[in-house]
């Protein structure tokens, strides 16, 4: 039903604010959802909204003018924090939704589902640490996409990436609803760092340098192009190593800093809003949106793979190859692939072969580090990475 008159439309949004949400018979279950002025708007939901990176993402999204309503889920909090932001004078419409009968209610009608729901890491520990609990999580949630809001694009930010994301392709094509162009995994936080740490070096304002950073989101699988940084410019072997390693640690560095309350949350937050935002763009029909992210993919022998995407109606329409690599990144590129092959398997059972084999795993990174020893100082994803700017 659209809203034909500005009378009809204040009387949706009055009766969208009143709790509990009635979602059968409100107006806005409706597709066509209208923000303040009129203006179409998207139907956003959270998952994990209670939660270190769910909070500040609900409020940071509350914010944003293409957001007209937004749900917020979790299994514990979401009526006080709805409550909270709720009260943020700004377009959307924010409903809460606590627990599993809850689920389909929060997903109903949904364009774009992120999810930050799952576990964080504590000092010594891998994001593939997290695997057995947030791996259960995930197929819930997408499950429950699945079944009530196929078409949605998701935004995935349960750890560990390179692992959640083939779970949830794998939940995805046993309901029949797969879209390789809508399951996104976030490493735009690898991005960000890179873009800021690239800056202090070069002594730049970070909002004016871009570098790329493909591959995954986990240690050595996190790959940025220091050859392709825009602005152009020239970085010695040192800084080169040192901006890797940096960028590479970047998640482990939170995590030590925060001695066991976490891992990044706040910049978190901000880099899966900047993303959900280019993704918003992309479905309004914005052209030239482009950003990194984890996705099915054709670019390298691996299934799933993170690189420079075109962002659409459609999803990730649009996949750019990785350019050209000099050494160094190359040398680095067969590291990561070395790491991910196999583990990135088609199938779900494959990824838990691999993550309990992760022994092994080790051993072929150690054989590749011997034989790239100027990259020696690289661990699949070091606890306790040193951290010596030049
Ligand atoms: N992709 C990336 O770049 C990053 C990913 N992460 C990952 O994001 C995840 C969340 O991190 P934080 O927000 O710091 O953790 P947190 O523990 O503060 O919050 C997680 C929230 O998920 C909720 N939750 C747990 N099970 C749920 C379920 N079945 N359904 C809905 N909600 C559920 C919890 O109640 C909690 O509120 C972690 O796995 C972390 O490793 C964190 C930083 C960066
Ligand atoms: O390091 C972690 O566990 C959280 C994360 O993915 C990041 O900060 O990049």
């Amino acid at each position: 039903m659209e809203f034909s008159s500005e009378a009809n439309q204040r009387i949706a949004r009055i009766s969208a604010h009143l709790y509990p949400p009635n979602l059968q018979n409100s107006c806005l279950r409706q597709a066509k959802c209208r923000a303040k002025g009129g203006a179409a708007g998207f139907k956003v939901a959270i998952l994990g909204a209670a939660g270190g990176i769910g909070q500040p993402l609900a409020m940071l999204m509350k914010i944003n003018p293409l957001v007209s309503v937004l749900h917020l889920y979790d299994v514990v909090n979401t009526p006080g924090v709805t409550a909270d932001i709720s009260h943020m004078d700004t377009g959307a419409v924010v409903r809460g939704f606590l627990g599993q009968p809850q689920l389909e209610n929060a997903l109903t009608g949904m364009d774009l589902v992120i999810i930050p729901a799952g576990v964080p890491r504590k000092p010594g520990m891998t994001r593939d640490d997290l695997f057995n609990i947030n791996a259960g999580i995930v197929r819930t949630l997408c499950e429950g996409i699945a079944k009530c809001c196929p078409n949605a694009t998701v935004n995935l930010i349960s750890n560990p990436v390179n692992s959640t994301v083939p779970i949830a392709a794998e939940v995805f094509k046993k309901a029949g609803t797969y879209d390789p162009k809508k399951l996104l995994g976030v490493t735009m936080l690898d991005v960000v760092r890179a873009n800021t740490f690239v800056a202090e070096v070069l002594g730049l304002d970070p909002r004016d340098v871009d570098v790329p950073v493909v591959g995954g989101h986990a240690g050595v699988t996190i790959l940025p192009l220091l050859s392709q940084v825009k602005p152009p410019c020239s970085f010695t072997q040192e800084e080169t190593e040192y901006l890797t390693n940096r960028i590479q640690n970047g998640g482990t560095e939170v995590v030590e800093a925060k001695a066991g309350a976490g891992s990044a949350t706040l910049s978190m937050a901000y880099a899966a809003v900047k993303f959900a935002d280019a993704c918003l763009r992309g479905l309004r029909g914005d052209a030239g949106v482009v950003e990194c992210a984890f996705v099915a993919s054709q670019v390298t022998e691996l299934p799933f793979f993170a690189s420079k995407v075109r962002l659409g109606r459609q999803g990730a329409e649009e996949i750019f190859q990785l350019g050209p690599l000099n050494e160094y990144e190359s040398g680095l590129f067969c590291l990561l692939h070395l790491c991910f092959q196999d583990w990135l398997g088609e199938s779900e059972e494959r990824v838990s072969w691999k993550h309990s084999k992760g022994h092994l795993l080790q051993q072929e990174m150690k054989r590749c580090q011997e034989k790239f020893h100027r990259l020696s100082f690289f661990s699949l994803e070091s606890p306790s990475p040193v951290i010596s700017k030049p």
